[in-house]
């Protein structure tokens, strides 16, 4: 790998009016990601990580002890960088870092929790923006305002899959210099890839459009998209985020009708927006059925919104179930009437 640039050397081939600073604030993440993945490989050897920390986050989930030790390893890293202020899953309220700084950044500092004790894949997600005047107001930017996004993935390999606007970049960690190179530049998401990801014991809360499009896959050669799909779940967004830019498919965290889960699981500011980006500069499409991602105006830090992202076609496809009241409605004696959702 030693012909593979390294991130630093990476970084130092940006340009632009803000590059200084925004690589500066990639090297302050991806130095508390290397601690962090130090942390992850460890495991229970050097602490308790999924016990109970005993606190609630913003969206009501039950903190985790690594959520809380993610979440105060990467404050303290980012207080050294050009960062006005940090908005994090696990904090109600952004905190200011060098009010007069030109960047925030908002993140969720360990993507995965449910998977911390089973030792699947966890992660890092965050997004880049610039600071406004209003401090807070800076978080409630469309994610189009993005100036870099990414994330970590703490799994077999360490990965930092990163986007500054350029196209989508791997970087793996190589421990044995303690340094993150480059290993896939400029990805493209693969079209044509027959596998969906979806919780589908979630199945009799789904409206009709998203019943109708798995329904249409379970089918497979026998129903009326005429192939045979695979599911995937991993239910750590950074593992399922990773294999759709590798190897292609479709992600969908729908809205459901459970009462908490009316706008979907995933959070606008700091999931759905870097994931959104790093999936366009790819070359992919996200939305939330029916809108781009990166459009969509947030109206609060940690609100919630549908997720559906993966290769622009079946993104697309996605719309079409969602704005065709036809493909709604469910039952065989339909499938004729399903021509245009075929292939
Ligand atoms: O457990 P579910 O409902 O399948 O949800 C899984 C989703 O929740 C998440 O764990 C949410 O993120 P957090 O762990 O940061 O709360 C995603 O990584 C994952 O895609
Ligand atoms: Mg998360
Ligand atoms: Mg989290």
């Amino acid at each position: 790998m030693s012909e593979h640039l390294t991130l630093g050397e990476y970084l130092a081939t940006q340009s632009g009016p803000q590059a200084r600073v925004v690589t500066a604030t990639v090297q302050a993440i991806a130095e508390a990601a290397q601690e962090l993945a130090e942390r992850v490989s460890l495991g229970v050897l050097a602490g308790a990580m999924g016990d109970m920390h005993g606190g609630r986050n913003s969206d009501g989930d039950a903190q985790k002890q690594l959520d809380v030790e993610a979440h105060e390893l990467f404050l303290r890293r980012l207080r050294g960088a050009p960062v006005a202020a940090i908005a994090s899953e696990e904090s109600d309220h952004p905190e200011v870092l060098q009010p007069d700084a030109p960047l925030v950044v908002a993140i969720d500092p360990l993507d995965g929790s449910s998977n911390i004790d089973t030792n699947v894949s966890i992660g890092t997600i965050f997004s880049i923006l610039p600071a406004l005047e209003d401090l807070p107001q800076s978080f409630l930017q469309a994610g189009n305002q993005q100036l870099g996004a990414g994330f970590v993935v703490y799994g077999p390999q360490t990965a930092l899959v990163l986007s500054l606007l350029q196209g989508t970049s791997v970087f793996v960690l190589d421990r044995r210099r303690n340094v993150f190179v480059l290993s896939h530049a400029k990805l493209e998401l693969p079209a044509g890839t027959r596998e969906y990801a979806i919780n589908a014991s979630n199945y009799r809360h789904w409206n009709a459009p998203v019943r109708a499009f798995v329904d249409d896959c379970l089918q497979g050669t026998d129903g009326p998209r005429g192939r045979d799909f695979n599911m995937r779940w991993i239910a750590s967004l950074v593992a399922d985020t990773y294999r759709i830019l590798m190897r292609g498919g479709v992600f969908l965290y729908p809205a459901d009708r459970r009462p908490s889960y009316r706008h979907g699981r995933l959070r606008l500011v700091y999931e759905a927006n870097p994931v959104a980006l790093l999936v366009e500069q790819a070359g992919g499409a996200a939305s939330d059925g029916v809108r781009r991602i990166l459009d969509i105006e947030p109206e609060q830090l940690h609100q919630r919104i549908p997720l559906v992202f993966g290769s622009a076609d079946k993104v697309e496809r996605v719309r079409r179930y969602h704005l065709d009241p036809i493909q709604s409605t469910q039952g065989w004696p339909l499938f004729a009437r399903r021509g245009l959702l075929r292939g």
